[in-house]
C-alpha cells in the first residue's frame, strides 16, 4: 500500500438518478471554477457506461456547455464512423440528446494516421489546446474502471505503459481487450489533472473497487491514479461500493 497525495472522496449513490444528480453537481462545480480561472472548461472522456450517465447529468444539469472542450483520455482506433469508436458513440448520443454541442468541441484524434503518429498529434493537440506549460492541465478527466482494474486503455497485462515518464499519449497494441489498438492518456498527463473523478457501476466490480481504491493495489493500473495536486474522486452505486462501505 502506499500513499494518497490527496484524500480521496468517496461518493455513493443509491440509485442511477442520485447518481446521474452527483455527476451533475461534478460537472456544475468544475465547469464554473474552470471558466472563472480561465473562460474554458477542458474534460477528458471516457467510453463504457460512462457515456450515457454523463449524456443524462449534462441533460439534468441544463449547462451553458459553449466553452466547453471535450478530449478522449483514450480512444480506440477504428474509423471515426465504426461504431466501436469512442468520438462516434459520443456523437451518436450527442446529436439526439445534447444537439447544443457542436461537432467541434470535440478533440478527436485522427486514425487515418499511423497509430504511431495519432498518439504523437493527439498529444500535440492536448498541449496546444490545454497548456499551461509543458505538461497540460486538465480541469476534468472522467474515468471508467473495467473488472480488470484497468483505466484508459492502461491494462494490467501491459505493466510497461504505467512506466511512461515523457511521451503523454502513447499508442496501444494487443489490448487484451478490443479493439487490439487504440490511444491512451498516460500517468504523468492523468495525474496533473485539477479534478479525477472514476465513475464505477456494478457489484461485479465491488472487489476491485476495494482493491484499488482502498488497498491501493498496484497490481491494477486505476490504483496508479494518484493527482499529484488535484483532486481524486470515486462516484459509485451500491453495487460496486458494497465493500468499502460506501452505503
Ligand atoms: O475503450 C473501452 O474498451 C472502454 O471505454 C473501457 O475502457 C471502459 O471505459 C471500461 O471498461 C469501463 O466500462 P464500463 O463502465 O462500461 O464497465
Amino acid at each position: 500500500m502506499s500513499e494518497r497525495k490527496s484524500p480521496l472522496k468517496v461518493i455513493p449513490a443509491v440509485s442511477e438518478d442520485q447518481l446521474v444528480q452527483v455527476l451533475a453537481d461534478l460537472l456544475k462545480r468544475c465547469s464554473q471554477e474552470a471558466l472563472d480561472r480561465q473562460g474554458k472548461f477542458s474534460v477528458g472522456l471516457s467510453g463504457g457506461s460512462l457515456i450515457q450517465l454523463l449524456t443524462k447529468a449534462l441533460k439534468l444539469g441544463s449547462f451553458n456547455t459553449d466553452k466547453w472542450v471535450f478530449f478522449f483520455c483514450d480512444e480506440r482506433y477504428v474509423p471515426l464512423d465504426d461504431g466501436e469508436s469512442t468520438y462516434g458513440a459520443y456523437k451518436a448520443e450527442w446529436q439526439t440528446h445534447l444537439p447544443g454541442i457542436r461537432e467541434t468541441q470535440f478533440v478527436r484524434a485522427d486514425p487515418t494516421k499511423s497509430l504511431d503518429d495519432c498518439a504523437a498529434e493527439y498529444e500535440a493537440k492536448v498541449k496546444d489546446q490545454v497548456g499551461c506549460g509543458c505538461l497540460p492541465q486538465f480541469d476534468l478527466l472522467l474515468l471508467g474502471m473495467g473488472p480488470d482494474g484497468h483505466t484508459c486503455s492502461l491494462f494490467p497485462e501491459q505493466p510497461a505503459t504505467l512506466q511512461e515518464t515523457k511521451r503523454l499519449v502513447i499508442p496501444i497494441r494487443n489490448s487484451p481487450k478490443p479493439p487490439p489498438e487504440r490511444i491512451t492518456f498516460t500517468l504523468p498527463l492523468i495525474n496533473n489533472a485539477r479534478d479525477v473523478t472514476f465513475v464505477v457501476t456494478g457489484a461485479g466490480k465491488a472487489s476491485v473497487v476495494k482493491r484499488v481504491f482502498v488497498d491501493l493495489d498496484k497490481e491494477f493500473p486505476a490504483a496508479w491514479v494518484n493527482p499529484k495536486q488535484g483532486q481524486l474522486t470515486l462516484i459509485v452505486d451500491g453495487g460496486a461500493g458494497k465493500e468499502i462501505g460506501a452505503l
